[in-house]
């Protein structure tokens, strides 16, 4: 049965890797109980590490009354997992066979009618619901990384999901601290992947061809614009270009530009010389920190900008009303 959203307490994240861990911890903070499974024979070490390296941020948001990594359970098997749910957020490798057939074992293993989301981060559910018995109660939950930090969630039913399904995934992410965007459509990349996307390319054609370097790309972005999208988001940024004239000046003046041939969209041709070009630029950017020690450096960001502009998630320490 599909408990109210405010009432739903066990949940069940299939997958953990990098963002079903990350989910884990996002919920485990919240103050749910949570079941876990993933069929790697080192898992459980991989995501209570996780977990762990995650707290001391989650702690410095300060946890829900209750919450505790003690509440993480992990079960031997799927259908151990699922048995109890009354949400199921599924993170599995980005494959899409992978994807359909795990989602109608999740579907034929969880309770009717309780909610089963995938982080997909570009299928539409459409094409993953094709062998689950009740398609009606599956969709897309898509987060950002890390889930503990950024509440960004976007939710998309595909054709044979219910809407009341969706309405419901919407009420129970924002009971759960996250930020949702509910779209009515499936938009191939949903919405911030879709522009995550053509910043990627760009940057990848600009690596391929020698025109900048990893650094001066991600230098261009987190001393650039990037400081302006934590708060204000693209269109409404570059409608202060346009002055006291806002966006119909800057349409005037800069509209011309649009036919500049500053975009390359078609993706890059992915080859060996800019794999390595990218593995080797990121890792002198990186100068010399772990991937862990950029971890916490990228969390301790999330939340100083959170904190700085009033926006850390309700039910956090140094929240405004
Ligand atoms: N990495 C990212 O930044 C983001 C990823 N996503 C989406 O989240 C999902 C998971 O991606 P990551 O966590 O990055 O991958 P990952 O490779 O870190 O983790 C995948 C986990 O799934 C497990 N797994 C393998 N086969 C499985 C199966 N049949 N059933 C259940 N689990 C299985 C693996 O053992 C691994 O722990 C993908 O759909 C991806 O598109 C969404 C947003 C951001
Ligand atoms: C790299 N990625 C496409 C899997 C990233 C996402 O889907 C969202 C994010 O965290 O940026």
């Amino acid at each position: 049965m599909r408990p109210t959203p405010s009432l739903t307490r066990n949940i069940t994240c299939v997958g953990a890797g990098v963002i079903g861990g990350g989910w884990v911890a996002h919920f485990l903070a919240r103050g749910y109980d949570v079941t876990a499974w993933d069929p790697a024979p080192d898992a459980e070490q991989r995501l209570r590490r996780l977990v762990d390296a995650a707290w001391p941020a989650l702690t410095q948001l300060g946890p829900a009354e209750g919450a505790s990594r003690d509440r993480l359970t992990v079960a031997p098997t799927l259908e151990e997992a699922c048995a109890q749910a009354h949400f199921v957020q599924e993170s599995a490798p980005e494959k899409l066979d992978l994807k359909r057939d795990l989602l109608a074992r999740i579907d034929a293993a969880t309770p009717a009618d309780v909610v089963v989301a995938s982080s997909t981060s570009g299928y539409p559910m459409t094409d993953m619901q094709t062998e689950a018995a009740n398609p009606g109660r599956l969709l897309v939950g898509h987060p950002f990384n890390p889930p503990y930090l950024i509440p960004l969630v976007e939710v998309v039913g595909g054709e044979k999901t219910d809407d009341d399904a969706v309405a419901w995934a919407s009420e129970f992410y924002d009971v759960a601290g996250k930020s949702v965007i509910t779209m009515d459509r499936e938009l191939p990349g949903f919405i911030a992947n879709r522009l995550q996307e053509a910043l990627w390319r760009e940057a990848l054609h600009m690596v391929a061809n020698g025109e900048a370097t990893v650094k001066e790309i991600d230098d261009s972005i987190t001393e650039g614009p990037g400081l302006r999208w934590a708060f204000m988001g693209p269109c409404l940024t570059f409608a202060l270009a346009g002055g006291e004239g806002g966006m119909a000046h800057m349409l005037d003046h800069f509209g011309p530009s649009l036919k500049s041939p500053w975009t390359r969209l078609e993706a890059p041709e992915l080859d060996r010389k800019l794999y390595d070009g990218m593995v080797q630029g990121c890792e002198e950017a990186a100068d010399g920190r772990t991937i862990a020690e950029l971890v916490a450096e990228r969390d301790q960001g999330v939340i100083d900008v959170l904190r700085a502009t009033g926006r850390l998630p309700r039910g956090r320490n140094g929240e405004t009303a």
